[in-house]
């Protein structure tokens, strides 16, 4: 099995791990195909870096049923016979050595000769825009540069896999975002297989082609970053992805996947249905973003009435809070909408911006 990824380069199935009473990961299954940017999503404690620590070889599982790098079963196989290569946050860099010398150091060890080895080292370097810096010493490079050489020392190398512990987690905004966008660059030239794992989703979502988002040791939902941003199927993953409005109602019919939820005072709205297996008369949640409501002024197919009860200028955006007949709704405008005089009597969305899920 590998979860349907064609050309698997990283297998694992059914993977446990535990750290004495604490289980890290709860039977987790994960395949990243030739070529993909695989993101592990989740906040602090998941399981996520315990994962990258068994698949480099740095944690021996408790139980797994199948753990392939590159075709290879490398289960039973120490951390330096693996076929990947792991960037750290810390970067782990030799300071007594110079910029192209670490970056060589990887294939020095791999018994590549010393000309050699400088010669792809320079390579490496000139992908990552450093050949300049190549004489220079880690303690007269910026934080974003150390990064880079990081990057380097790692694709050199050529690994199957390359593993990506929370890379970018000690650079500033601005050069996160601009690292980011270097990253997938440099990724997608190379075609080699990213395994990134982070606790940003919008990091995973600018980078990834498919993102696993995790919790509590178990994957909760996997898919593209548009399936994650659009289409959440649990409060758990609306509730990370960003949703400001998750609001709880009754599912009274489901026709499809369009579902029609009513509240107490008996409004009735419709949405998307993304889980499986929800009860017609079962309690369920709806989510909505605030950036997909917006002020209407006729009654529109998806519109609810409501009246102004916050409105917070916020420069870029201005976030506004209603109430309606389905409680308080958070809507946030980008372009002025919701100015100081404007009155707002309904707001609406398209039916299929409200995602309709189980309650827990
Ligand atoms: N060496 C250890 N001994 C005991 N428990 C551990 C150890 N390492 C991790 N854990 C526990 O295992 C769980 C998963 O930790 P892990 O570090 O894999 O999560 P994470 O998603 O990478 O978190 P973070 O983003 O904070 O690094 C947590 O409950 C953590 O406390």
């Amino acid at each position: 099995m590998n979860n349907g990824v064609v050309d698997p380069m990283l297998e694992i199935e059914d993977l446990v791990h535990c750290y004495g009473a604490v289980t890290a990961l709860n039977h987790v299954s994960v395949s990243a195909a030739k070529g993909e940017f695989l993101t592990i999503l989740g906040s602090s404690g998941s399981g996520k870096t315990t994962m990258l620590r068994v698949i480099s070889g740095l944690e021996m599982p408790t139980s797994v049923r199948r753990l392939r790098i590159g075709g290879q079963d490398v289960a039973h196989l120490p951390a330096a016979k693996r076929n990947c290569t792991t960037v750290f946050q810390s970067y782990a860099l030799f300071p007594h050595m110079n910029v192209v010398e670490n970056v060589a150091y990887g294939l020095k060890i791999r018994k590549v000769n010393g000309p050699d080895a400088l010669k792809e080292a320079r390579r490496a370097l000139a992908m990552v825009q450093l050949e300049g810096k190549a004489d220079r010493r880690i303690s007269q490079l910026s934080g974003g540069e150390r990064q880079r050489v990081a990057l380097a020392r790692a694709v050199v190398t050529q690994p199957a896999v390359l593993l990506l512990d929370e890379p970018l987690g000690a650079l500033d905004e601005r050069l996160r975002q601009d690292m980011q966008i270097e990253l997938m660059e440099l990724q997608r030239s190379l075609g080699m297989t990213f395994v990134y794992i982070t606790h940003s989703q919008e990091e995973a979502l600018t980078m990834s082609d498919r993102v696993v988002l995790m919790s509590h040791g178990r994957i909760v939902q996997s898919g593209s970053p548009l399936d994650l941003f659009d289409r959440p199927e649990s409060r758990f993953a609306a509730g990370f992805m960003g949703y400001e409005n998750i609001l709880e109602a009754t599912l009274v019919a489901q026709d499809g996947t369009l579902g029609t939820v009513e509240f107490p005072g008996g409004l009735r709205i419709r949405g998307v249905v993304t889980a499986d297996g929800l009860k017609v008369g079962g309690t369920v949640a709806i989510a909505i973003r605030a950036e997909r409501i917006s002020p209407v002024s006729a009654e529109a197919p998806e519109s609810v009435e409501a009246t102004l009860t916050n409105r917070i200028y916020r420069g870029k955006y201005t976030d506004v809070t209603v109430a309606t007949g389905a409680g308080p709704l958070r809507l946030r405008s980008w372009h002025g909408v919701g100015s100081e005089t404007e009155e707002i009597r309904r707001v609406g969305w398209n039916t299929t911006d409200a995602v309709i899920f189980a309650a827990q």
